[in-house]
């Protein structure tokens, strides 16, 4: 692997590879050789700084680095989460093939179709006014209460499909600031209110600090109990569910083999599911199928998940490139960055090897983004002259689902293709400087201003273009990124599926507690959070 990885070094610093610009003007095919598709899902990685040399050698680190191995010990069911001794199995969530999935012996298909069953039982009786309110009023929003995986994963696809969206309104609470439950209640009416406490651990303070301030609200207005008519739980921990008070009919189960950050396909999907109903969510799990199947038979170099992967390490590892923007041209996914933010950041933010040893190199870099064209008149300026360069990942559907807005789907596209198009080629000095002289300033302001109107180019990106963001388009694009994470995971040597990261700050936040509300003194403390609890008490009166 290593070495590799210095010989896809020197094969950059030999080849000129990093000079896109010159490789578009000398190969017109370059487009066709540097693009792969599945159906209508184009994945046009030409403006990346990779040759026929690279991609050779980058099929060769997959094949070194074990990536189709690891790939079919995760499908298989092998307990690769070692760490916490875990299979890693969101794609039985989503095995529309039905065929068996063997976790110690047992096959988890039933199970998985059996919850998929209820879910579907209770989302369509919610949508069609069966199942009530504790009044017999129909249910007008649902509030789900999660954080993280819990929350992440519904609230973006969710918005994602809004134009298939005719259940009942969708809330999310996060966080445990009560101000974030607070102005969502000032919107509600208990009797027309469903909650959905979704955690697979079902100990999340912030959930359940959330589910409680919930549950006083329906009991307050109607009576303790109205209780079990307007809450239901999604959790992997079925006798912590029981002693909050939920009838068994209403709670939904999945399985420790599924992480957080890959549980949208389990019933942690169920506000989806009532928002765009059962047969939208069928088709969003059949999309992501359809890319398990991809990855798991195409070549590499018609592979999407193995070349995201593979160009995201290279990125990383190769070219030392500490970030990647997320830059969808599409409002619907202004929630996809941050949801990939925690599918990127928690599964490959890691230090050390499988082996314990730290990782040599870089892991997973910082992703980050906003949907175009927002981000342009925001941070673009540092993408396009910055100092840093930063991988951008474009996507854009050809069809909105505002046919009478087509003129603005049309800018929305040029903008996409413009950005990209500019990353790369750039502005030379020359050109900066003619283009002054054009415009009519003199030849000494021209000297002048020029340079701060050079663009370096050759800035990479990778831009993914499909029809239009159906449930089946966004489960494909969940998935495609899924597995991207898998294929650098297996790349940087790490697990992927662990998150000991999170662990430190809940502990002592736990600690802290009792000190912030004066239970309990600032000994053993450091200084400053003694000064801060001070500071803050002092404020506070
Ligand atoms: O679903 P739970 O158990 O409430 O956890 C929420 C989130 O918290 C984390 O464990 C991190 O703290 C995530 O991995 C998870 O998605």
């Amino acid at each position: 692997m290593h070495a590799i990885v210095e010989q896809l070094k020197s094969t950059v610093a030999a080849t000129a590879a990093t000079d896109i610009r010159a490789a578009f003007a000398s190969d017109p095919k370059r487009f066709e050789r540097f693009s792969a598709r599945m159906d209508d899902l184009l994945m046009d990685y030409s403006k990346c700084a990779v040759n026929d040399e690279i991609m050779v050698q980058l099929e060769k680190l997959c094949a070194e680095g074990g990536v189709a191995a690891k790939r079919e010990a995760m499908f298989a069911g092998e307990a690769i989460n070692f760490t916490e001794g875990r299979a890693v199995l969101h794609t039985a969530l989503r095995n529309r093939a039905n065929t068996p999935v063997v976790v110690d012996g047992k096959n988890v298909m039933p199970d998985v179709n059996a919850v998929l069953h209820a879910m579907s039982g209770f989302a369509e009786g919610v949508r069609q006014g069966t199942i009530t309110g504790s009044t017999g009023k129909q249910i007008t929003d649902v509030v789900n209460i999660g954080i993280g995986g819990s929350d992440l994963g519904p609230a973006m696809a969710t918005l994602a499909l809004a134009p298939f969206h005719d259940g009942p309104r969708l809330h999310f609470v996060s966080n445990v600031d009560g101000a974030h439950i607070a102005d969502t209640l000032k919107l509600l009416q208990p009797e027309t209110t469903l909650f959905i406490v979704a955690s697979k651990t079902f100990t999340t303070i912030e959930t359940m600090t959330n589910a409680a301030t919930a549950r006083t609200f329906i009991a307050d207005a109607l009576g303790e109990k109205a209780v079990g008519d307007h809450f239901a739980a999604v959790s992997t921990a079925l006798d912590k569910v029981g002693a909050f008070g939920i009838g068994s009919e209403r709670v939904f189960g999945f399985w420790d083999w599924v992480g957080g950050r890959y549980s949208i396909w389990s019933a942690i999907g169920l506000p989806l599911m009532i928002a765009v109903g059962a047969d939208n969510f069928t088709e969003f799990l059949s999309g992501a199928h359809a890319i398990d199947n991809h990855f798991r038979t195409a070549p590499f170099r018609e592979n999407l998940p193995m070349l995201l992967g593979a160009i995201g390490y290279f990125h990383r590892n190769v070219l030392d490139y500490p970030t990647r923007a997320i830059l969808p041209y599409d409002q619907r996914l202004s929630r996809f960055p941050a949801y990939l933010q925690q599918l990127d950041m928690e599964s490959n933010g890691k230090g050390v090897t499988l082996d314990g040893t730290p990782v040599k190199g870089n892991s997973g870099p910082v992703v980050w983004g906003e949907p175009g064209t927002n981000g342009q008149h925001a941070f673009y300026q540092l993408i396009h002259q910055g100092t840093s360069v930063i991988p951008a990942e474009f996507m854009i559907a050809a069809k909105g689902f505002e046919p009478e807005l087509r003129h603005q789907h049309e800018l929305l596209i040029a903008n996409c293709l413009a950005q990209s198009a500019a990353l790369m080629k750039g502005r030379t000095l020359e050109e900066a400087k003619g283009q002054l002289l054009k415009s009519g300033m003199d030849a000494a302001k021209a000297d002048h201003i020029a340079p701060h109107r050079v663009f370096t180019g050759n800035r990479p990106s990778i831009t993914f273009v499909y029809e239009q963001l159906t449930p089946f388009a966004l489960g494909r694009l969940i998935a495609l990124y899924e597995h991207r994470v898998f294929v650098e995971g297996v790349l940087f040597g790490i697990n992927s599926f662990d998150q000991w990261g999170v662990e430190l700050g809940k502990e002592l936040a736990t600690g802290l507690l009792p000190v912030v509300q004066g239970k309990a003194g600032t000994d053993g403390q450091d200084a400053s959070t003694t000064g801060l609890v001070g500071a803050l008490s002092h404020l506070a009166g």
